[in-house]
């Protein structure tokens, strides 16, 4: 589904302090699977992330969506990609403060348009599936982390996307609640999603959910199973 070649990135190119993230990626990431990239801090896990999110542009090489080349597309086609096709759960979940539960759920649809009832009605029962509908119209900043967490995925579902992404999903979660997160991954997968998340837990890894584990290391990748 997601094909990756030769794909680089350098941050601060041509200045003092360029620094090559990723040096050379090859990577096919197949429809319907859990993918989690492991390695040392700095290894470029979140950079390549990134690159296959269309989040940013490698540097040279390139990134196919469905044997589209995306990495040459001007931004405006760009961000229609991301919407359509990508759910994003970022390490500290970045909730907006200020607004509840569920209007947090809606944010991502509103560039869409549509009518605004049904897209309420489907973020309520988008947090009802995951055990969060008692808290839905809780403040983000009243949510405990595994409740924001949860309310970050329901948000990462709202635009209905085939492929979920999640930066380090378990780092703020202790072991029953990460446990309770692969089980949401599992639905996310029987739900035909394809899921690729960053992990430095050994837990999430071994976990019976996961099909592909990428190792990675200064920018390249050493190992993928
Ligand atoms: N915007 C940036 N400007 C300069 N350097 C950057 C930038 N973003 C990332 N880097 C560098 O690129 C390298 C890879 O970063 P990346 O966040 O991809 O690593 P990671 O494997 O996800 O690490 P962690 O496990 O700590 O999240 C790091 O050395 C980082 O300092």
């Amino acid at each position: 589904m997601i094909h990756l070649t030769g794909v680089k990135k350098a941050f601060n190119q041509g200045r003092a302090n360029e620094f090559w993230a990723l040096k050379g990626i090859d990577l096919h990431v197949a429809q319907g699977k859990v993918t989690v990239f492991r390695g040392p801090s700095g290894s470029g896990k979140t950079t390549l992330l990134t690159m296959v999110g269309c989040l940013a542009r490698p540097t040279s090489g390139r990134v196919k969506l469905k044997e589209r080349d995306i990495s040459s597309l001007p931004e405006r086609f760009l961000t229609d990609i991301r919407r359509s096709t990508f759910g994003f759960v970022f390490q500290n979940f970045n909730l907006l403060k200020g607004i509840t539960a569920v209007e947090n759920v809606m944010v991502p649809a509103y560039p869409l348009g549509g009518d605004h009832g049904a897209l309420r009605h489907r973020a309520h029962e988008l947090l009802d599936r995951l055990e969060m509908g008692p808290k839905a119209k809780s403040m983000a900043e009243w949510l405990s982390g595994g409740e924001a967490q949860r309310v970050a995925i329901a948000r990462a579902l709202i635009n209905d996307p085939q492929v979920v992404i999640a930066d380090e999903p378990t780092a703020n979660l202790d072991s029953a609640r990460s446990a309770q997160f692969l089980d949401i991954v599992a639905e996310m997968k029987r739900d035909g999603r394809t899921i690729l998340m960053t992990s430095h837990d050994p837990l999430v890894a071994e976990a019976g959910v996961v099909d592909h584990v990428v190792t990675m290391r200064d920018g390249v990748v050493v190992e993928a199973r």
